[in-house]
């Protein structure tokens, strides 16, 4: 885990949450130099940001108004394209609950909690207002969070069909989520996609192009986000 820590006052304080340094770095870059926000890279997968974020969130002394989960993912075909960019309306732990003879069941379903957390609806909005008026290629709609990346033409299917409006998929934003929501925080997750989700072809993944959009979003943002 790597944290760029700020010092700042205690209001309007951001915690923006990646994966890797280089996603770390893509938002840095894009925030430039300012005061208002700490970006850490967490680590991949959702336990590896659930205990960053977490750690982060317990160990501040400013404390923070809103976290953030941000960083490349893949896109679902006809929802959002290489290089574009998604804002989550609701982050969902797909892959989190069982598998029965009539199909995947959610923990939902399962009664042990939920597999869903709510965003912050109307940041959510204002966020894709804004990259929308800078031109900026992006939807709003459910982003999943899963342990392992969809490698095949089925799966993707199938996530689709079980989550309807599905735009894309990751691997924090549960986990980051999570956290945030223990803390009473407000959450948003902001994925640039470097690939689709589908049969997998790593040499395929737009990771430059990727970082590019999650740059620029993040410098569309820097107020709305607030
Ligand atoms: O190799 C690099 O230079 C590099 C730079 C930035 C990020 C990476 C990663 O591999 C980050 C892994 C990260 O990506 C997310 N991701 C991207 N596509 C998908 C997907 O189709 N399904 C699930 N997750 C995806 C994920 O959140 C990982 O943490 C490499």
């Amino acid at each position: 885990m790597t944290m760029t820590t700020n010092s700042g006052s205690a209001s309007g304080r951001v915690l923006v949450v990646t994966a890797v340094d280089a996603e770390k770095d893509a938002v840095q870059r894009g925030l430039g130099p300012d005061s208002r926000f700490d970006v850490l890279a967490g680590g991949v997968g959702p336990v590896a940001a659930a205990v960053s974020t977490a750690t982060a969130l317990a160990t501040t002394k400013s404390g923070y108004d809103l976290v953030v989960s941000a960083g490349i993912g893949g896109g679902f075909a006809g929802r959002a394209g290489i290089g574009s960019l998604v804002v989550a309306s609701e982050i969902i732990a797909a892959d989190l609950g069982a598998l029965t003879p009539e199909g995947f069941a959610s923990v939902d379903e399962l009664g042990f909690g939920s597999a869903r957390v709510p965003v912050d609806l109307d940041r959510a909005g204002r966020a894709v207002e804004a990259l929308r008026a800078a031109g900026l290629p992006v939807c709003l709609g459910p982003v999943l969070t899963l342990s392992t990346v969809t490698g095949t033409a089925d799966t993707a299917t199938e996530l689709a069909q079980r989550v309807p409006g599905a735009a894309a998929e990751a691997m924090e934003g549960f986990g980051v989520a999570e956290a945030a929501r223990k803390h009473g925080l407000p959450v948003l997750e902001l994925r640039a996609i470097s690939n689709p989700v589908g049969p997998r072809d790593r040499a395929a993944w737009r990771i430059g192009e990727a970082l590019a959009a999650l740059e620029a979003a993040i410098k569309v943002l820097k107020e709305a986000l607030r």
